[in-house]
């Protein structure tokens, strides 16, 4: 038994079919050429619309001619040698060059070029298929030239999609954050950043942005080698044709270099320079936030305040720069008695208020025991004369204002002052 394929019936009646191709061709976006291909010089024979537009000639102006007519000083002459032989070989050609326009202008084209044969495999033409790239190609030269001087700024610029994904980093981006575009490229800042912000601050961000707002930021990051590095950031959204926002755009600048000096001077601001306690004015700032904690966490907070004995001796009868030796000195040992939660604010000229948080009277009493033995012993290798201390304790009690807390220690060290100095009074003042 005969078994015959399955066919498929023709759309159109084959008698139909030359009228439909020329329909075809006629509206193609595509330029189509056919030339010659029987004629050694391959005249063309035929020219679309597409053809005629790409090419700023009118069909009967291209009609009978070679195609080298389009060509000029950009064409390249390797691309048309391998062009020549492929038709010579009757094989198809595939190839990309500049051509020129009727008013001398240059493209770029690509082009693919088929032998057609007739029944007996005779080559009669070629049909030449062409694209106009120009514009391919300047986009393609202008998203270089963009990326080029995005990478020409010393500023970090990254493009995340509006999954928050990151889409581009440029070469600033990478060296701020140690880590290259490869490796940042299609993964979540979160994640590339364990030090920076987590999944929450990015939702928050992003919120923002599609409310149309522009966000700056100062934020911490732990770069791919471990160190911090602190960044200012500005991230914009960037919306599509329809005005939504799709993309955010982050310009990252590293201000690392400025944050650590401000530090520094904030951190040289906060100490005094002859004894290294802190400044009256931060160390009360340390203060109200200890008395702040102790409150929340119902915790107790000792107070102290120390006072060199009869320092004005110390000056008369061996100088300033003495004096100034022997409080560095007294700083040095009252620091060596506390833990470094406890602080120790210079109050005056050789007086100390210390904070101990979470100590209690007892607690507090035995440390200023030890700092007026230790302010004695590193003060008898500097001075013939023993410098001693005498000291005011207490804890604050619940509810009660810090100024009153202080006044009543002040009180003992000028009972301890009066009862011959070298001594420690204590009371629990919130009872005493
Ligand atoms: N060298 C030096 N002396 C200081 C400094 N600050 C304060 N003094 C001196 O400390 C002395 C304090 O003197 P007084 O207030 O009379 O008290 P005192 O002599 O310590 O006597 P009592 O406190 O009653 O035991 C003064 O002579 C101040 O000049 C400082 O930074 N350096």
């Amino acid at each position: 038994m005969r078994s015959c394929p399955p066919s498929t019936p023709p759309s159109r009646p084959p008698e139909m079919l030359p009228a439909l191709l020329l329909q075809a061709v006629e509206q193609a976006f595509n330029a189509v050429l056919v030339t010659d291909g029987a004629d050694n010089d391959h005249r063309i024979v035929y020219a679309n619309p597409a053809m005629c537009a790409m090419s700023g000639y009118a069909a009967h102006e291209l009609l009978g001619h070679n195609a080298r007519m389009l060509q000029g000083p950009q064409t390249s002459r390797e691309v048309i040698a391998e062009l020549r032989s492929c038709l010579a070989e009757g094989r198809f050609f595939k190839g990309s060059t500049f051509n020129y326009r009727k008013d001398g202008t240059p493209y770029l084209l690509e082009w693919n070029i088929s032998p057609v044969r007739d029944p007996s495999g005779r080559i009669t033409h070629f049909v030449s298929v062409q694209q106009n790239l120009s514009a391919l190609a300047s986009a393609q030269a202008s998203s270089d030239i963009f990326a080029r001087a995005l990478d020409a700024t010393d500023d970090g610029v990254l493009i995340c999609n509006h999954r928050g994904l990151i889409e581009f980093a440029n070469q600033g981006y990478e060296k701020i954050t140690g880590l290259r575009a490869s490796e940042l490229i299609g993964r979540p800042p979160v994640a590339s950043y364990p030090g920076g912000h987590d999944a929450a601050w990015q939702a928050a961000l992003w919120a923002r942005l599609r409310a149309g707002q522009a966000v700056r930021e100062l934020s911490t990051y732990r770069r791919a080698d471990g160190s911090e590095v602190h960044c200012e950031e500005s991230i914009t959204p960037l919306r599509n044709r329809e005005a939504q926002v799709t993309h955010s755009v982050s310009i990252v600048r590293d201000v690392t270099a400025r944050v650590l000096s401000d530090r520094a001077f904030r951190e040289q601001m906060q100490h005094d320079g002859l004894t290294g306690t802190l400044t009256r004015t931060s160390g009360e700032l340390h203060l109200a936030n200890a008395v702040a904690q102790a409150r929340a966490l119902a915790t107790p907070l000792a107070l102290a305040l120390v006072d060199v004995d009869r320092f004005k001796q110390v000056n008369d009868r061996f100088g300033h720069p003495a004096g100034d030796q022997a409080l560095s000195a007294v700083a040095r040992a009252l620091r060596s008695c506390l833990r470094t939660s406890d602080k120790i604010i210079r109050w005056g000229g050789e007086e100390f208020l210390l904070f101990m948080p979470g100590c209690d009277l007892a607690g507090a009493l035995a440390t200023l025991e030890r700092c007026r033995h230790a302010v004695r012993d590193a003060c008898a290798a500097l001075l013939p004369l023993p410098v001693t201390i005498s000291a005011g304790v207490g804890v604050l009690g619940d509810g009660q204002e810090l100024a009153q807390a202080i006044e009543r220690i002040d009180q003992l060290l000028y009972r301890a002052k009066q009862e011959g100095r070298d001594q420690v009074r204590a009371v629990d003042i919130g009872n005493g």
